[in-house]
């Protein structure tokens, strides 16, 4: 088997670009339009008109206090069933109607637990994932593939410790999350969602994560939509587009950068050293 190579993380994920896809990064629109949901049994609405789209190269967080409707959202993106309820509204893969074969053919999604093998280490799952997505590569091919995807990850470390569960030691909580996200990239999607990829993370980890899920987008071509709680400033700086979901509404959707903006225009300036999205959180919740 070839050495492991050590590239910096922007020249493994390029190669691999240039080596599966001939060198064509994609662009993909995810597109969402009057998206609602609402409860059969009592008629409750859990979403409300909500609309939005991100494309490659771009990260949109869906913000919202608990209970605002930020999972009922993904999983409508999803096209995922939910019988509770009856959805409405229009989702679409560059200007296409998603169905829901098209979205298990050409999407991803990481769900807000991880549902990794305790008794597999992190190359093992995803030497697996590898051989499951990229038939056409020979033994060799996939084995580098994985390695980069390691490297990607920033999973090398660890890469032989299994993942373990309450009882038996393995990875860390931040480490299960690239892993589940990694899994999830194996399959090269047009579009990743992610339920709070942060969540339980410390500050460290949960940079970490975002920036891969940053990265994943600028060089995989890989629109990312991803649920955050309580992003800290450094995550919140990190997305492109925030949708900010109050009771199941719409609160605001536009860049990341110019909530704050947005927020002095409607007589909410954001006092200074607060952190935008903690203030934009409260204000929704009051
Ligand atoms: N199948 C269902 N039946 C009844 N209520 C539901 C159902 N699914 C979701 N809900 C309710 O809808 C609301 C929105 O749920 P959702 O999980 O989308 O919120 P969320 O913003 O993701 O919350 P959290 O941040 O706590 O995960 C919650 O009050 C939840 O209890």
């Amino acid at each position: 088997m070839p050495k492991l190579a050590r590239y910096p993380i922007e020249t493994i994920i390029g190669d691999k670009l240039r080596a599966d896809d001939g060198g064509h990064a994609r662009e993909t629109t995810l597109a969402f339009h009057e998206c609602s949901f609402t409860l059969k049994k009592t008629g409750e609405s859990l979403l409300r008109g909500v609309s939005g789209a991100v494309r490659t190269g771009q990260v949109l967080a869906v913000l919202g206090p608990s209970g605002s409707g930020k999972t009922t959202l993904l999983k409508l993106l999803a096209l995922k069933a939910m019988p509770a309820g009856v959805s409405r509204g229009l989702v679409t893969l560059d200007g296409q109607r998603l169905s829901a074969e098209g979205f298990a053919r050409q999407c991803a999604s990481v769900e807000q637990t991880d549902s990794l093998w305790t008794y597999l280490s992190c190359r093992e799952q995803l030497q697996y994932a590898i051989d499951l997505c990229e038939p056409n590569l020979d033994r060799t091919e996939r084995w580098v593939a994985t390695n980069r995807l390691l490297l990607a990850l920033g999973l090398e470390s660890c890469q032989d410790t299994r993942v373990g569960n309450a009882l038996i030691k393995g990875l860390s909580g931040g480490q299960k999350r690239r892993l589940s996200i990694g899994l999830a990239l194996a399959k090269k999607p047009a579009v990743l969602l992610c339920d709070e990829p942060t969540s339980g993370l410390d500050a460290a980890s949960a940079a970490a994560v975002m920036r891969l899920l940053k990265e994943a987008s600028e060089r995989l071509g890989t629109a990312v939509v991803c649920t955050l709680h309580q992003p800290s400033p450094s995550v919140f700086a990190r997305l492109d587009l925030a949708l900010v979901l109050s009771g199941g509404r719409s609160a605001y959707y536009g860049a990341a950068c110019e909530l704050s903006s947005f927020l002095s225009s409607v007589g909410r300036p954001v006092p200074q050293h607060t952190n935008v999205a903690d203030f934009m959180l409260d204000a929704v919740n009051a």
